[in-house]
């Protein structure tokens, strides 16, 4: 068994993502962090029944003494109610400050549990264990961590950097096709945003990739998550450059709040929104039309959606103003200047967007 390490440096918050297979059964990764602690794992039941058991062996052997808390699944869970759930689980077992948590799952459970270990008793230490491709590219690296309102994704939330980030590739193996493709729908975002070469290189294996071959998959995992470390090690709370990782996102996000959470995934959504922002970028003279039109090729052939619903332009505009790059009233959108390279732009005309929404 053999696996990489990167790092995510933040000076004394710094930490390591340990990827590769097997990487479960490894004690010595999540000994320095939880030896002699107690541990609470957070989990659901659908990645309980298939993980738990072997990571609760591998802490033990650790040295820490663990529980578990299964929250509901599903993003439509991101709530209030499950984080509540939480808290009342971690009293009534006695945690305490030195409680560790431990995010076993996707980004729903990597994101809940990070608010619950951001927040509780104000502030505990926190281990992401990602069992999702978008999860290991994406949601258990940077420290976001959120539950979403019905008014708006991921509005309620924390920066809290995890101790470490531990992925273990095997568990990509019971994971359904469609959450695969939510997953690359954050690994092709990299190379839009930030690395021309990476986007070539998916594009050529995207069949690779869709079949989940084992090598392919762990190289995009890998270089997903050397620019996002790079990234958030620049600008950990989004001031600036860390708002490129937002790149379809301000559609996509109003597709999952306008649509009820749950109902397109997180990365369907974010594949249908980098398209539009594709088109935008084009229609605003910033890429070719060929360059969006590639942008949508690319999405299509990793499996996602690449036609947003019908929403309505009112209702996108409602959605879009509220997002949280928006600076007094203005829409932030992030748009391309060229295939692997995101610009931060403030001042799209709303005409124009809503020439593109309505054309969606
Ligand atoms: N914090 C961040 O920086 C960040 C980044 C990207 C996305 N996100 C958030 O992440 C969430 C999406 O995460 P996701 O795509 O992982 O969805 P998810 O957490 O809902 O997981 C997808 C589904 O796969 C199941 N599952 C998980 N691991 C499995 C496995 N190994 N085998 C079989 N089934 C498995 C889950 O139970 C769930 O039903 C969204 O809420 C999004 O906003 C956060
Ligand atoms: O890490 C980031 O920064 C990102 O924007 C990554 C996104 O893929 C992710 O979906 C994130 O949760 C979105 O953040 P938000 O600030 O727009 O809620
Ligand atoms: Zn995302």
């Amino acid at each position: 068994m053999s696996n990489e390490t990167l790092h995510v440096a933040l000076g004394d918050r710094s930490y390591p993502i340990h990827i590769g297979a097997g990487l479960l059964a490894r004690a010595e990764l999540f000994a320095p962090h939880v030896r002699s602690r107690r541990v609470a794992i957070v989990t659901n039941a659908a990645v309980a029944s298939r993980y738990e058991r072997r990571l609760r062996q591998t802490l033990e052997s650790a040295g820490a003494k663990s529980f578990s808390i299964a929250m509901p699944d599903g993003e439509a869970h991101k709530d209030w109610k499950s984080l509540d759930a939480i808290f009342a689980r971690l009293l009534e077992e006695g945690a305490d400050r030195k409680t560790v948590i431990v995010a076993l799952g996707g980004g729903v459970v990597g994101d809940v549990a990070g608010f619950a270990a951001a927040t509780y008793q104000r502030g505990v230490p926190f281990l992401q264990v990602p069992t999702t491709l978008l999860a290991q590219v994406d949601s258990s690296v940077g420290g976001k961590t959120a539950i979403n309102h019905a008014l708006g994704k991921n509005m309620v939330g924390a920066f809290h950097q995890p101790l470490a980030v531990v992925a273990d590739t095997d568990t990509l193996a019971t994971l359904p096709e469609r959450e695969l493709a939510a997953g690359l729908a954050e690994v092709v975002k990299y190379g839009f945003i930030a690395d021309a070469a990476f986007l070539d290189w998916i594009e050529a294996h995207a069949a690779q990739l869709v079949a989940r071959d084992a090598s392919a998959l762990s190289y995009a995992i890998r270089r997903s998550c050397e620019i996002k470390a790079a990234v958030v090690a620049e600008d950990e709370r989004e001031s600036g450059v860390r708002a490129i990782l937002n790149f379809g996102h301000t559609f996509g996000h109003a597709i999952e709040a306008a649509m009820g959470y749950g109902e397109w995934l997180h990365g369907e959504a974010v594949g249908a929104g980098m398209v539009l922002a594709a088109r935008l970028s084009a229609a605003q003279g910033r890429i070719a039309n060929s360059d969006a039109l590639r942008v949508e090729r690319v999405v299509a052939a990793l499996g996602l959606p690449v036609a947003a619903p019908a929403i309505g332009v009112e209702d996108w505009l409602t959605h879009m103003g509220r997002d949280k790059k928006n600076e007094e009233g203005r829409v932030t959108l992030i748009l391309l200047d060229a295939l692997g390279k995101a610009a931060i732009v403030r001042d799209t005309p709303a005409a124009a967007i809503r020439k593109i929404v309505s054309a969606s």
